[in-house]
């Protein structure tokens, strides 16, 4: 008799999720309502993993709330946690909109309280908030010395919920995201890293986008750092306070009013599957 068949198996432990993207920033949800939550770093890790897991950019946990329609929980594909996440925001909401019918929901993420609508053309809107200007809560240092950093310019540091350092830069196409954006991430002035966006502006009304993200690298889109960008060009005079913004996987609509700042963009789902993750190999 084969020991191989023999060799008993651990139960199966299934997991289904959905794999959502807006923009090809690429998720997979989690519906952990009524139960304990069951994404831990290690877990995060190995499911975002594109060659021996699932693979994402972000995953998203739905969990019960008591304050709004759901709570919300975010993981970057190495394993980190991460505040803010606006583009899995939206698909969430779309998800939840579609299953209830509604046009409008609240989540509740480390970051607060968030409102997201459909739109007429079926878009989602999400009003991420107020960005946060102090460096000190964002959090980044101070004393910020761009000087040893590879680029030119200064960063500008916006929160919301997570952190960003914008660059402006007269060619998007001379940045080399990977070697940049990776740079900027760990360079030590960022205490808790940091996302990294590069823009080039064209109008007044219109910014050209591209971004590295802390925990994850190079994606197609971002959220949080779309609406960071905004508020940076607008600080700094460049832009109105309503912009379209082409990233590298579409354009987003961002609108920085009273009450926060306001994201629009497409959602779509892919696929709803289950793994078991006891298959899944522990990724160190
Ligand atoms: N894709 C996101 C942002 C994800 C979080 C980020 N990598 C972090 O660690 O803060 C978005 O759409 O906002």
């Amino acid at each position: 008799m084969s020991t191989n068949q023999n060799t008993p198996r651990p139960p199966c432990s299934p997991l289904s999720f959905v794999k959502m993207h807006g923009l090809g920033n690429d998720f997979v949800i989690i519906d952990s309502r009524g139960r304990d939550a069951q994404i831990t770093p290690a877990l995060a890790k190995s499911i975002g993993d594109r060659n021996r897991g699932v693979g994402f950019d972000q995953l998203a946990e739905i969990r019960s709330s008591d304050s709004a329609d759901v709570d919300l929980d975010f993981w970057n594909n190495d394993g980190s946690r991460a505040g803010a996440c606006g583009n899995a925001t939206r698909c969430v909401a779309r998800l939840l909109m579609d299953e209830t019918l509604a046009d409008s929901i609240t989540i509740r993420t480390e970051r607060g309280l968030l409102l997201a609508k459909r739109t007429e053309n079926n878009e989602v809107s999400v009003n991420m908030g107020h960005p946060i200007l102090d460096w000190a809560q964002i959090p980044l240092s101070h004393e910020v010395d761009v000087e040893h950093l590879p680029l030119t310019g200064d960063p500008v540091a916006v929160g919301m919920g997570n952190p960003h350092a914008v660059f402006f830069v007269d060619d998007i196409t001379a940045i080399d995201l990977a070697v940049q954006g990776s740079a900027v991430e760990h360079d030590p002035i960022f205490p808790e890293r940091t996302n990294v966006e590069f823009a080039e502006i064209r109008s007044r009304s219109d910014i050209r986008m591209r971004v590295w993200e802390r925990g994850s690298g190079i994606t197609l889109a971002c959220g949080s750092g779309a609406c960071a960008t905004l508020v940076a060009a607008s600080l700094r005079g460049l832009t109105d306070k309503k912009v379209k913004m082409e990233v590298d996987g579409g354009t987003l609509t961002l609108d920085w009013r009273n009450d926060g700042v306001w994201m629009t963009g497409p959602t779509q789902r892919v696929f709803t599957a289950s793994f078991d993750t006891s298959f899944l190999e522990p990724i160190s």
